[in-house]
């Protein structure tokens, strides 16, 4: 066992560490070595960084490790990038810094990825210009404007982070010392992100760039560990309660992509939501404060129409307890019109970029009575799903991949004569043994 848990201090298994030659220098026994201010000094070496990182410790008595800043001026698709974190993390991300493998990554994912990254990547192939611009939007400040029709489904922008910096486990360093290392990532930006990034929308809230990661990024998992990642372009986009587009974040690559939701209509504002699409309004207004604006859309602002969404998401609530009944289960019509239901309800409130966790559910509930063709076929939607929406690389999509690849591998056991039938019909309460142990929801480790 000790040759397939091979570990170093850092994340071996974390995501990124896909690539075959990373595996091959782990079962080698090499790990991706540590750089810190002090290896910096004694090695001569920082690389893949462009300079030497800062580090701070841990408040008095703590446990935790240093906490750095790391600049690399050039990552893979040729823009700059500050990193705030654990020398753990950032030996993981050292080499994806340089080489994420694309290629391979693209080729799982069945499409390049878009925009500014190929832009800033290939820097060559210059051509078509963007269909939207930022302009100012009155009540909002800046905000981004479609320019031409954009057809639903659009992958409208793929940008890289310029900044990076830690969220887990902030208290164990000291705010002092994480504000200076705040303004050493900013400060060693070269000159044209420096400038983009201090001209980003603020609160007026503080220290000035702690304002601005606080107004402007999106929380990202590098090596699975919660980051916030500020993406200057991205981060015009202003917020809506039913947005015309949704992000999605390739833990693998780093990129964020915006892509339509619907289709956008020239002069249509692009909008995301910055809250998760499926919470009540009482919940959404409160968590939209932390941006510092009141949330004017009908669903935060109109009671009639706030009561109205609240009273379908409640209700789509009932419906998932109610599909985890052994009563619902035995009484195929309850089951049909049960998600009959959600999916009108997700329809209306416009959550479909949430379905395939709720597809994950009913075929989950399938299994569990034995209905092993209807389990593979809503887990086939899921994936479909979650791929498209949450990304092809997302922790979702995998989980979801994942469940539906030992369903077919119980599937070929069952026709090997393996595994007893597990196709009995009518007994919701008996969960086959063959198919217990799955799970599409498993929590990460
Ligand atoms: C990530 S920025 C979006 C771009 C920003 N409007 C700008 O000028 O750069 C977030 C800030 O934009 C403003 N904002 C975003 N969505 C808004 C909305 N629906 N209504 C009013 N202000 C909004 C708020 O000031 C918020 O703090």
């Amino acid at each position: 066992s000790s040759s397939s848990s091979q570990s170093c201090i850092n994340n071996p298994e974390g995501p990124l560490l896909p690539l075959r030659r990373h595996q091959a220098s782990l079962a080698a026994g090499l790990c991706p070595p540590l750089v810190d201010d002090e290896t910096a000094i004694l090695t001569g070496s920082w690389a893949p960084w462009s300079i030497p990182p800062t580090c701070f410790g841990p408040k008095k008595g703590g446990e935790r490790s240093k906490l750095c800043v790391y600049t690399a001026t050039r990552h893979w698709a040729g823009g700059p990038v500050s990193v705030i974190t654990t020398p753990e993390v950032a030996a993981n991300l050292a080499s994806y810094i340089l080489d994420p493998g694309v290629p391979w990554l693209e080729r799982d994912r069945g499409v390049p990825f878009g925009g500014e990254v190929r832009a800033a990547a290939a820097a060559a192939a210059a051509g078509s210009s963007e269909p939207f611009e930022v302009r100012e939007i009155p009540g909002k400040g800046f905000g981004v404007v479609a320019t031409r029709f954009i057809p639903k489904n659009t992958i409208l922008m793929g940008e890289m982070p310029v900044m990076l910096s830690i969220m887990e486990d902030v208290e164990a360093w000291e705010s002092r010392d994480f504000m200076k290392l705040l303004h050493r990532a900013a400060n060693q930006l070269p000159r044209r992100e420096q400038d983009e990034v201090m001209g980003l929308a603020r609160q007026n809230k503080g220290y000035i760039v702690y304002d601005i990661l606080n107004t402007n990024t999106f929380q990202v998992a590098v090596d699975r560990v919660a980051h916030s990642g500020l993406y200057p372009g991205i981060a015009r986009i202003n917020h809506a309660c039913k947005p015309n587009s949704f992000t999605r974040y390739s833990p693998s690559t780093l990129i964020m992509e915006v892509v339509s939701y619907r289709d956008i209509q020239p002069g249509e504002e692009l909008s995301i939501s910055y809250a998760p699409l499926n919470i009540l309004s009482k919940d959404r207004r409160s968590l939209l404060q932390l941006w510092g604006f009141n949330c004017t859309c009908s669903l935060c602002a109109d009671p009639a129409a706030s009561k109205k969404s609240d009273a379908h998401r409640s209700r789509i609530q009932e419906i998932l307890e109610d599909l985890d009944k052994p009563q619902t289960r035995t009484v195929p019509e309850r089951i049909a019109a049960d998600i009959k239901e959600v999916e009108s309800l997700t329809e209306k409130e416009g959550m479909t970029a949430q379905t395939g966790d709720l597809y994950g559910i009913i075929a989950e509930m399938f299994l569990g009575i034995g209905e092993v063709d209807m389990a593979k076929m809503y887990a086939a939607v899921a994936v479909r799903n979650l791929r498209h929406y949450a990304g092809f690389d997302s922790e979702r999509a995998r989980s979801a991949m994942e469940f539906l690849g030992r369903l077919d591998q119980g599937e070929r056991g069952r026709e090997r004569g393996e595994v007893g039938d597990n196709s009995k019909e009518g007994n919701g309460s008996s969960r086959s043994a063959a198919w217990s142990d799955l799970s599409l929801f498993e929590v990460d480790t």
